[in-house]
């Protein structure tokens, strides 16, 4: 696999403040990596580091093979989109996406045949005579993600591109900022705090905690196997508990099966799965699902409160107070490292 750019144990410090710790990672050319992690664990601090806004106290970054630690950003051949777009007000659409391209010195006509094919890809083509502020959220979203991409650049940035959109365009531009980038053969370095949003857009996933990477892969590979219990929480696992031998188990809540009643012994757990009886605590109606909260006990004796996703139709007889059984196949269980 080729590298696009590489962080080689960069740390940033502020004051005695360390916001990234020797940061070392590999990001993979014409993919969609994710920075992902909760607030302050380094995420925009990484990416300005990547783009030039930012020295490193300690390290090396490379784009493309070539150490560009001291190099300012407008030499480091990449296209940012930050969570405010940032876009000229007093220029229309088509000179905020040409903008790139005129630093650049591309002549006239390149520029507006690059312009136009821009704003053709991100379907906006029919607006390049406007001007930023007639257009909605996601539209101008659009002409920053054109900007950023006119240039042709190694690399594209995007901090946190989609968090002031409202939920539904929100949805709708992972997709389309996937199928841009399989269109333009891109190598894409995404920020978000939003776990959904990093499974459904990355080819390779990086989360951090503290200035430090946690687990890094692609969401198929770090879904299912978290490497600790702050990756496990982070991407929803909710219930930890103990096996008979002590060991550490998660899993998730729409994995648990809760039946009203003691124990059936028409349906155990099977091989290596878990069994517990239990009290409802809480149910939480949410639409399509219900949120069951059941006070049980783990094989060691400990007191453990389990999260139940459970569909509509599998609620029958459950009400707080109940008694219940939960159980959970083998498969659906994960060991964490103690
Ligand atoms: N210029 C600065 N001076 C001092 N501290 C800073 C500076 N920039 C960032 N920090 C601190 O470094 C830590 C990491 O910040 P960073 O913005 O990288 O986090 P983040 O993961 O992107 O979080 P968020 O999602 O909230 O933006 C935070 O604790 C922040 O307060």
């Amino acid at each position: 696999m080729t590298s696009a750019a590489e962080f080689v144990g960069v740390s940033q410090k502020f004051g005695d403040f360390t916001a990234v710790d020797d940061l070392s990672l590999t990001i993979a050319e014409g993919r969609l990596t994710t920075l992902l992690g909760p607030s302050g664990c380094g995420k925009t601090t990484s990416l300005r580091m990547l783009a030039g806004y930012s020295r490193p106290t300690a390290g090396t970054i490379r784009i493309a093979g070539r150490d560009c630690t001291r190099v300012p950003p407008e030499r480091r051949d990449l296209g940012m989109v930050f969570q405010s777009y940032a876009l000229f007000p007093h220029m229309t659409v088509a000179d905020n996406v040409g903008y790139g391209l005129k630093l650049r010195r591309v002549a006239k006509e390149e520029r507006r045949r690059r312009v136009m094919e821009t704003l053709e890809l991100v379907g906006l083509a029919h607006l390049a005579g406007n001007r930023p502020k007639k257009l909605s959220g996601g539209q101008q979203q659009r002409v920053a993600l054109a900007r950023a991409i006119a240039i042709r650049p190694k690399l594209l940035l995007l901090d946190e591109p989609l968090s002031n959109l409202d939920a539904r365009l929100r949805v709708q531009m992972r997709a389309e900022i996937r199928r841009i980038q399989a269109e333009t053969g891109l190598t894409v370095v995404l920020v978000t705090h939003d776990q959904d949003e990093a499974l459904e857009m990355s080819d390779d996933m990086v989360l951090m905690r503290a200035g430090r990477v946690m687990q890094q892969g692609p969401p198929r590979e770090v879904f299912p196997a978290p490497a600790n219990r702050f990756v496990a929480e982070f991407l929803g696992y909710e219930n930890f508990l103990a096996d008979a031998e002590g060991r550490t188990l998660t899993v998730r809540p729409e994995n648990l099966r809760v039946a009203a009643g003691a124990a059936d012994a028409d349906a155990p757990a099977g091989p290596g799965g878990l069994l517990l009886r239990g009290t409802v605590a809480h149910i939480a109606y949410r639409g399509a699902d219900l949120l069951v909260t059941v006070d049980a006990t783990d094989d060691t004796g400990a007191a453990v409160r389990l999260l139940c996703d459970v569909r509509g139709g599998a609620a029958e007889g459950l009400s707080p107070g109940g008694e219940v059984t939960v159980d959970a196949r083998e498969g659906a269980l994960v060991r964490l490292p103690d």
